[in-house]
């Protein structure tokens, strides 16, 4: 990915598997967003190819628009919160199933005539939800402003929202950021089931613990350039891989 004169993500290539977690880590600045953003569409890529392998089908993700990825199978979660602070946590869940819930209807038509299908396909939408909510541990807020949930709900509630969508991929970008290490741990073991429930996840997190504790793999960034691919035991004790770090401590 190239902005003018900057290459931002060089090269990059790696795997993220099925049912697996798969970190991206790095210094400031080292691309790891932007490769987020080329995967869900905000960019599109100047050169290479982006892949979803799900169904039995393969999506080339780098040709698709930002709705049409989402559609496809990947949901993502941002640095910053992005709810609707002003609807509750229910509805915002709701709100993230509007598309599916729209194509179950006859896109609202199946709804204005009264047909079956539109009570079932909403009852669904909210059983989702409702079961989204229990899993983050929010069931009890379910009828509360988002924008009035703690911090560490509200992360939460983003990952349920994007969990909603029912997707093959997640993308979490610093999930862990501003949590106290109570909600890490959380953050962690919410992360492990959703991963032993069959979705794939890719990972940005500068929380260490988090990302050695969860990741089956671990893809190192530097410089827009990938410098390591292996497991949490192998990354550790990588000198390249420290010297980045290192480095980047030397900066600041
Ligand atoms: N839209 C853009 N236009 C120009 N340059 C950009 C753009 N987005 C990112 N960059 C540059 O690309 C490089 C990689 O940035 P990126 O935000 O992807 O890094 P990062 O690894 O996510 O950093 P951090 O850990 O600080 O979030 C940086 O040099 C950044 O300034």
């Amino acid at each position: 990915m190239r902005f003018g004169g900057l290459t931002a993500v060089n090269a990059v290539s790696f795997a993220a598997e099925r049912g697996a977690i798969t970190a991206i880590i790095g210094p400031n600045g080292a691309g790891k967003t932007t490769l987020f953003n080329c995967i869900t569409g905000f960019y599109r890529p100047s050169e290479g190819a982006i892949t979803l392998h799900h169904e039995g089908r393969d999506t080339a993700l780098h040709r698709l628009a930002g709705h049409k990825i989402a559609r496809a199978g990947v949901a993502r979660t941002f640095q910053n919160i992005r709810l609707f602070q002003g609807m509750t946590a229910l509805e915002n869940l709701l709100v993230a199933q509007h598309n599916r819930l729209m194509a179950a209807t006859g896109f609202g038509i199946g709804a204005v005539l009264g047909l079956s299908r539109y009570p079932a396909a909403e009852r669904d939408a909210i059983d989702r939800a409702r079961h989204w909510l229990e899993m983050t541990a929010l069931l009890d807020r379910a009828d509360d402003p988002a924008g009035s949930l703690p911090y560490g709900a509200q992360r939460r509630l983003e990952i349920a929202r994007a969990m909603c969508t029912e997707p093959a991929l997640l993308c979490l970008d610093e999930p862990a950021a501003g949590l106290n290490p109570r909600e890490s741990e959380a953050l962690s073991a919410l992360l492990r089931s959703i991963r032993d429930g069959g979705c794939s996840l890719l990972l940005i997190e500068h929380d260490m613990s988090v990302v050695m504790g969860i990741s089956d793999r671990i893809v190192v960034l530097d410089h827009g350039a990938k410098i390591a691919d292996a497991a949490p035991a192998v990354i550790r004790a990588d000198a390249r891989v420290i010297a980045a770090y290192l480095g980047e401590g030397d900066e600041e």
